[in-house]
């Protein structure tokens, strides 16, 4: 998918939101057990819900991994009915020496139909290049996180004399490997004191902002700092949206906690994209 066509969803449906499919086996409501797939049908409900509502979905691998080869096959069957004009992100922080990546990217781009898959930048430009070579799929690169941990090396303060931390190292080196077509920054929503930052070295890429909801992050705050003229942000919540409720109505509840964030993050494309 393209930047512009992104950027025309946004303006389309007043959202920037990403839900994340991050499906817990052992979260389902109990009545969904006896499907065939209970993960699938899960996840079928909870986009028929919230399809109008955000402009991304994003499955955490880990989730369907987790379950062997039946988990695979939920997450294709997912994907299958996600549609078209919504950008899906392949949560899976890859990132080897050149040739492994490059089976990752078939894995992800070709075996199965994702627009981007989320890498760590750890090993450097060859272990990211390998998912760039396709016009209109994405890398979103590691950036700086919204866990705890993301101090151990993230915060790095580097001893070449500019007092840079090692994320605005990243950002700055990564952003000749591609452009702002393909590429994305992960920043969790947790680190609003460092967005202006960010935003320095990268003024224009979008960003995948994930922290807000279950890890406290807030909506506010990124969206005041971190917007750009093209939004710039996709904002991911998942277990506030999906786990809204566990009952019956778990479908219905998701689609209501999906459009108070919508509404929200109307409110600051008007204020802060001018160009609505
Ligand atoms: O790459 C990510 O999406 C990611 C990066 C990060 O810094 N922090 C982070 O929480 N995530 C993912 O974003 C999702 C957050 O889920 P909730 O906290 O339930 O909204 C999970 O799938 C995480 O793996």
């Amino acid at each position: 998918m393209t930047r512009e066509k992104l950027f025309e969803q946004i303006l389309q449906k007043k959202s920037y939101l990403c839900i994340g499919l991050d499906t817990d086996p052992k979260r389902l409501p109990e009545h969904l057990l006896d499907h065939e797939d209970p993960v699938f049908e899960f996840n079928r409900q909870i986009v028929e819900a919230t399809a109008d509502l955000c402009v991304a979905y994003k499955p955490n691998i880990a989730f369907y991994e987790a379950q062997g080869p039946k988990g695979w096959v939920s997450l294709e069957k997912t994907l299958e009915i996600i549609p078209e004009e919504i950008f899906t992100i392949a949560d899976a922080k890859r990132g080897d020496i050149g040739n492994t990546s490059e089976l990752y990217a078939r894995a992800f781009f070709e075996t199965m139909n994702f627009n981007s898959i989320t890498v760590a930048p750890y090993m450097g430009a060859d272990s990211v290049k390998p998912f760039l070579v396709q016009p209109g799929r994405w890398v979103i690169l590691l950036a700086l996180t919204s866990n705890p941990g993301s101090k151990d090396f993230q915060m790095l303060k580097l001893s070449d004399g500019n007092e840079e931390y090692l994320f605005e190292q990243v950002l700055r080196e990564s952003a000749n490997w591609a452009s702002v077509g393909q590429m994305m920054y992960v920043v969790g929503a947790t680190q609003g004191e460092y967005i202006e930052r960010v935003r320095a070295i990268v003024p224009n890429h979008f960003l995948l902002v994930p922290g807000v909801g279950a890890q406290g992050g807030s909506l506010e705050e990124i969206s005041r700092l971190g917007m750009n003229q093209q939004c710039g942000l996709l904002v991911n919540s998942s277990r506030a949206i999906i786990y809204a409720s566990s009952g019956r109505d778990f479908a219905e509840k998701a689609r209501e906690a999906a459009l108070e964030v919508q509404k929200e993050m109307e409110q600051y494309l008007e204020q802060y994209v001018m160009h609505l």
